[in-house]
């Protein structure tokens, strides 16, 4: 395997790598994929220069994540208002930390009526998928006198983080939101960052609004997760926490586990695109820079076709410079991009399996044959015409999925993440009597002779 950077263009030069992985042994696979997942131990120069100036040295984003969740657990509002004082340079008072309702109003009241309209096609279309998806109740009678119902009861509280560092995120609020209410839930806690991206993106506070949504904080990162779990002064605690957000937010989900439930290491995005020669190279330019630019995110080309990889790179120069936010997109594209060259299909899903991608997205001419074949994706995006962007924002699915391989376990948000099961068991007493012995003989081989009574006393 080897890893290159093109000299054959006389565009920008953009050093993405080029991997050549024909003859790749699965172990050089392995570690390609934590070199190129951001969701690793991996923190911006930046991001390491912020963490040293607030905690006085050097620390892992792990050990900064407990640092944070530990003082907000013992110090509650004080220590949530420190650290959003000196992590996302917000003064604010302890009053200050709830989004006022006549914020939320006059956000809606001012936003674009087509946004508006927008929000409301999409909700509907979140509504339709995930409603169509809930559990139901079951109930079998599989003897005389036998009733078993499993049933599924809505949380009562739930906690949404939605992003604002990098990029602001409306559509995150639809996503998480909109299943949670499909699923019942009364009680839905929305908290994002004090900063133009986040607690004062007044789309983000729009959409809340629309949504019906009351209880908004300015409070964001692994602070606001703190908050939400453990609960203080200013926000009562909740069962889940839900959501995406970067690195320092997906580990605190991860700390706060057990004190309540969480959804799943939704971190930064990523995407893998297999292709063939049916594909365009700028269409998969532009689908590999859509993901990229949410900064970090990672954006890899797996393919066959040797032509293709020359062409998507010229197309991904090309591309690039006329995007907003091109310079944190290259960034993004030379850390965590890749252009993999890989012997043929079977390769190439073998591949995709391995790296376990949060979005796939298959450009090829037999996409159904393929996803059949590969099993780690968090989503598919299946043909020419189906960019991730449209499950991003608007086609049903939530866009709130598993990263960093995750997806090898874990299941995307949707109505059913809000949701708990419990059984419900009915005997009557012929049907108590025929299922009785074995229930005693189990019990004393246990040596549980009150359980096996407990049966015996009733026949
Ligand atoms: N997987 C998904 O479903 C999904 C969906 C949408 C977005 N995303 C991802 O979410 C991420 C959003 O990240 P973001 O940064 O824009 O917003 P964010 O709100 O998740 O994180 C910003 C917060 O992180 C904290 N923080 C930043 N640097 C820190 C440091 N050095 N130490 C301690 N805390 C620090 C700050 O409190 C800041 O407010 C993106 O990477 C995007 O790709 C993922
Ligand atoms: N791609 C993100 C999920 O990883 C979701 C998103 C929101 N806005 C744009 N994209
Ligand atoms: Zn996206």
């Amino acid at each position: 395997m080897t890893a290159s950077n093109p000299s054959n263009s006389n565009l920008p030069s953009l050093k993405i790598q080029r991997v050549d992985a024909r003859e790749g042994s699965a172990d050089v696979l392995l570690s390609l994929r934590q070199k190129l997942s951001p969701a690793g131990d991996v923190v911006s120069p930046r991001g390491r220069a912020l963490t040293e100036k607030v905690f006085g040295k050097p620390l892992t984003p792990v050990e900064v994540v407990q640092t944070i969740c530990h003082d907000v657990k013992t110090e509650g509002t004080a220590a949530l208002l420190r650290y959003c004082q000196s992590l996302d340079n917000a003064e604010l008072s302890a009053a200050e930390l709830r989004v006022p309702a006549e914020a939320l109003e006059q956000a809606h009241a001012e936003a674009d009526p087509k946004l508006i309209e927008s929000i409301r096609r999409i909700r509907d279309n979140i509504t339709e998928f995930q409603t169509a998806i809930l559990h139901q109740d079951v109930t079998i009678e599989p003897r005389p006198g036998v009733r078993l119902t499993q049933r599924y009861v809505p949380l009562e509280r739930i906690g949404v983080c939605v992003p604002g560092g990098a990029a602001a995120y409306p559509s995150t609020v639809l996503m998480t939101v909109v299943p949670a209410q499909v699923a019942g839930v009364k009680q839905i806690a929305v908290v994002a960052p004090p900063t133009k991206f986040g607690a004062y993106n007044t789309d983000m506070l729009a959409t809340c609004h629309e949504l019906g949504v009351t209880e908004v904080y300015r409070m964001g990162g692994a602070q606001a997760v703190a908050a939400m779990a453990y609960g203080c002064d200013c926000i009562e605690p909740v069962h889940k926490i839900v959501g995406p957000g970067n690195l320092f937010v997906a580990l605190a989900k991860k700390h706060v586990f057990g004190a309540v439930d969480i959804d799943s290491f939704a971190g930064p995005s990523e995407v893998i695109v297999i292709a063939d020669g049916t594909a365009r190279a700028d269409y998969i330019a532009a689908d590999l820079l859509a993901q990229a630019e949410h900064s970090p995110g990672s954006a890899i080309l797996i393919t066959w076709d040797e032509a293709l990889i020359d062409a998507v790179h010229d197309e991904l120069a090309k591309q690039v410079v006329q995007l907003e936010r091109n310079e944190l997109t290259v960034d993004s594209l030379e850390a965590f991009g890749a252009l993999i060259l890989v012997r043929d299909e079977q390769q190439a899903c073998e591949l995709t399996d391995d790296f376990a991608p949060e979005h796939l997205h298959i450009e090829t001419a037999n996409p159904r044959e393929l996803i059949a074949k590969i099993h780690n994706s968090g989503a598919a995006f299946l043909g020419h015409h189906t960019p991730v962007a449209l499950g991003d924002y608007a086609a049903g699915p939530s866009h709130v999925l598993p990263t960093g391989g995750t997806c090898t376990w874990a299941a995307g948000l949707s109505s059913n993440s809000f949701l708990r099961s419990g059984s419900i068991t009915e005997f009557d007493e012929p049907a108590l009597k025929q299922i009785a012995p074995d229930v005693e003989r189990l019990a004393e081989k246990e040596g549980l002779t009150a359980h096996a009574r407990s049966v015996s006393i009733r026949r």
